[in-house]
């Protein structure tokens, strides 16, 4: 195992060195080493000498008797091993029936009792259909390895060339996952769909939600298939939360540059990006499964997703409180494009597209619902704020217990298009702010084009709001983030003036495990455990401690408080970007009501990098085409500080092991950026997919969904402060670049009313009706707006 471990996860991928140190043009593919062929010739060999492990199938007389009375080859595949670890014979040919495949998936889904689910394949898609088929799917993939005895490389690459579209398998595969264009074609419509479905029209699934979040390389699983590697015995890897808790303690420095809005839009951006979903447990009002062993209630069997982090009896914190067990589940397994078997994929529930589905929903139902369906509007809740203050977001009803810790059945969090948006305050004022850009859009364009109806008015401020968020992201965001070097290789700066047309087709705009489940998560380590809010005056008012404002949005109904929140994150430098995470994130994540603990966020890390399958920090440095790391010593050089590089060495046995997020949130920062070099490659990568593979894209010519020049102009003078100036109840200074500190040179707090932050001229938006218009009753728009 440790030589396996070592071989796949180290260093030896040359083949691709350096392949992500630029943009890619394609994804590399592994040459198949199965190959597979239906033809004739092949037939007999299979047949007459069937492999050893074949015959060990039950299938196989039934199959022979198929043989004798019809055509057989369209019930088989014969699979020619053509590569594998030495001790394989290459060249073995191993027979697959079309019966195999079926009674293998037939046996899962009896298995799993998810039949009915499974079999409604015309349904229109939902978690729980994908969810089920996708472990149907993958238990058949088990199934067929151990019957077929397939090495765990031959298991990871090659059963994937079986044609499941041909068997059972492709009965059930819903529209959303059959391969090939769609039929029928896509429209060519001005707006995006809510899932991204159709947004590249030849492959209409790319970058959906509910589609499956891919990988710059293969998974890497015990098995091949869906196994983590563990810390458990046997298994060479260290414990999560050991490694946490030796490496990931918060040295409590801070930046010098960056603020805690920056924080927040990350994290805002990573919710409109990804959410891989985990197994729940729909009997739960809060539908998380629990899986540790709760002395209150008799033990259950565990669901064979319960994947906990085992705590050490030593530990130095979780043993004051006797607790031995943090509670984990695995990522749900999905479904690959063409229903394919192969390596256990996640799911993702948003579209991948930067495209505010954290506004709007990644479905039209939870888009709909979020809807007043009145002249464009997004539903509010005025609550009791009354006429002082702006409203905020709508009280969620259903699931009430969902992300969200109630003091009594009468409080409610908060609705968004993100089940993610009451996680914690920072986040939340976000969600506030663009519920609230999002309905002045509408009420400013209605002044605009008043014979515009609801639909109109509600796509047309989704299209710039989803503009907007596109343009801060690129514009403030990532150069903040990444530098202006890393920026300019990747092709992620934007122009200044006129169209872009870098738009390609052929590129899939789809989120990457590698920067899901690790790069992005380099936000982490931002994080302060104290969050500020601040006066209007720009001073320091109070201190939060950041567990207490975990799935507790009640501030936001103060009067006032979105304000200090906001001028807080505006104010408040972020946790230097060090290997550090801090403690309300590190001890006390989710802390229960009547607990003294909570979750440790850096050991979720780094366990569900191996329940991805994400391979070591060292294998991914080398596709990044950075220097490689081929022994402890070598980590000196490239790591924060020494002691960093050594307590690597004492935790892992072999460099190779060190888990991807570890790794890269440990490495020296480099010039011109907020982060080091590997996560710079990744994230880099990611963001130009996100921009070149997206038809959508708001500085993109010649489709309906284009802007007007004139319009793209005005686009281009939004910004983070005139958001937070507009959109903030009485804020009425700020930064030019409130993502960054405050600063005499060349970041000064200004007016929100001066030059220096432009505001949009909606005036470009308008149209001439074809019919006179009729204003309604009470119709007033604001000087300057007809
Ligand atoms: C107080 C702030 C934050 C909290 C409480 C928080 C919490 C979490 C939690 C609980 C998870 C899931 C962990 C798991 O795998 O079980 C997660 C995932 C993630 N977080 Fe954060 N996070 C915060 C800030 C950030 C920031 C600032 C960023 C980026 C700049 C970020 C990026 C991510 C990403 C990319 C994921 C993976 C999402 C997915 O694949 O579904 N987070 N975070
Ligand atoms: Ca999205």
């Amino acid at each position: 195992m440790e030589q396996l471990l070592g071989m796949d996860m180290g260093v030896d991928a040359d083949r691709d060195v350096g392949i992500l140190a630029a943009p890619r043009h394609a994804i590399p593919t592994q040459p198949p080493a199965i190959l597979l062929t239906r033809s004739r010739q092949h037939l007999p060999e299979c047949l007459g000498d069937a492999p050893a492990d074949a015959r060990s199938w039950t299938e196989m007389p039934r199959y022979h008797r198929l043989h004798r009375g019809h055509s057989t080859h369209q019930h088989l595949f014969v699979l020619t091993l053509t590569s594998g670890p030495p001790s394989e014979v290459v060249g073995r040919q191993l027979c697959v029936t079309r019966e195999m495949v079926n009674d293998a998936f037939t046996r899962a889904i009896g298995q799993a009792g998810t039949r009915s689910i499974v079999y409604n394949a015309s349904d229109s898609i939902s978690i729980d259909a994908v969810g089920s088929l996708g472990e149907a799917i993958h238990a058949t993939a088990q199934a067929l390895a151990r019957k077929l005895g397939l090495s765990r490389t031959q298991a990871a690459k090659d059963l994937a060339l079986i044609p499941t579209e041909e068997t059972e398998i492709g009965r059930v595969c819903p529209v959303h996952f059959r391969d090939g264009p769609p039929q029928p074609p896509c429209p060519v419509s001005k707006y995006r769909s809510y899932d991204g479905w159709c947004n590249n029209l030849q492959h209409p699934g790319w970058g959906a939600s509910l589609t499956i979040i891919k990988r710059f390389v293969t998974a890497f699983y015990k098995d091949g298939l869906g196994i983590p590697l563990s810390s458990a015995q046997g298994n060479p890897l260290p414990n999560p939360r050991e490694v946490s808790w030796f490496l990931h303690q918060d040295p409590r420095k801070h930046e010098r540059f960056l603020t805690t809005m920056f924080v927040a839009w990350g994290q805002y951006i990573d919710h409109d990006i990804v959410n891989a979903i985990v197994v729940q447990d729909a009997s739960r009002k809060d539908r998380s499964m629990k899986c540790c062993p709760d002395p209150s209630t008799p033990q259950k069997k565990n669901h064979p997703d319960c994947w906990n982090i085992d705590i050490d009896r030593r530990d130095p914190f979780y043993s004051k409180f006797g607790e031995t067990c943090m509670n984990f589940v695995r990522s749900r397994p999905g479904v690959t494009f063409g229903c394919r078997l192969g390596p256990r994929e996640q799911i993702n529930e948003v579209t991948s597209y930067v495209d505010g589905s954290q506004v709007y929903g990644p479905t039209r139902s939870k888009a709909n619902s979020l809807r007043s369906f009145k002249r464009g509007q997004l539903k509010v809740d005025s609550g009791i704020l009354g006429a002082t203050w702006k409203p905020l977001l709508p009280l969620r009803h259903e699931n009430p217990d969902v992300g969200c810790s109630r003091s009594n059945d009468n409080s409610f969090c908060f609705d968004a298009g993100d089940g993610r948006a009451n996680q914690q305050t920072l986040l939340m004022v976000m969600h506030t702010l663009f519920l609230r850009y999002h309905n002045d859009l509408a009420v400013k364009l209605s002044y605009v084009n008043p014979h515009w109806d609801d639909e109109r008015l509600f796509q047309e401020a989704r299209r710039i709001v989803i503009a907007t968020i596109q343009h801060v992201t690129y514009n403030e965001f990532l150069p903040t983030l990444l530098g202006k070097k890393v920026m300019d290789t990747y092709g992620l700066t934007l122009e200044p003036r006129g169209y872009w047309r870098g738009y390609d087709p052929s590129w899939e705009a789809v989120v990457w495990s590698e920067f899901a489940t690790a790069a992005f998560r380099v936000g982490h380590t931002f994080v302060p455990s104290e969050i500020h809010t601040y006066s209007y005056n720009h001073r320091f008012v109070e201190k939060w401690q950041l567990r207490d404002l975990f799935n507790k949005p009640w501030e936001m109904h103060k009067g006032g408080r979105l304000d200090n929140f906001a001028l807080g994150m505006a104010n408040q430098p972020a946790d230097a970007y060090d290997s550090g995470v801090n403690v309300d994130l590190g001890n006390y994540l989710f802390q229960a009501a009547g607990k003294n603990f909570g979750h440790d966020l850096a050991a979720r890390n780094i366990h569900r990098g191996r329940d991805h399958g994400l391979r070591g920090y060292v294998y991914y440095r080398r596709l990044c085409g950075l220097s490689p790391v081929a022994d402890f010593a070598d980590l000196y050089p490239i790591m924060q500080d020494n002691q960093t590089a050594y307590r690597f060495s004492q935790l892992y046995k072999d460099v190779r092991h060190i888990d991807l997020w570890s790794g890269i949130v440990s490495e020296k920062a480099i010039e011109g950026a907020a982060v080091g070099p590997t996560i710079a490659c990744l994230i880099g990568n990611q963001f130009k997919d996100l921009r070149w593979g997206d038809r959508f894209w708001y500085e993109n010519p010649g489709w309906p969904s284009s802007f007007s020049l004139p319009q793209l102009d005005e686009i281009r003078k939004v910004s983070l402060a005139g958001l937070v100036c507009e959109q903030g109840d009485h804020i009425a200074a700020i930064q030019r670049f409130p993502m960054q500190l405050p600063n005499y040179e060349w970041n000064r707090r200004v007016s929100c009313t001066t030059a220096e932050i432009p505001r949009m001229d909606l005036r470009k938006w308008k149209e001439v009706p074809r019919y006179p218009v009729v204003h309604p009753p009470g119709f007033l728009p604001p000087p300057g707006y007809v």
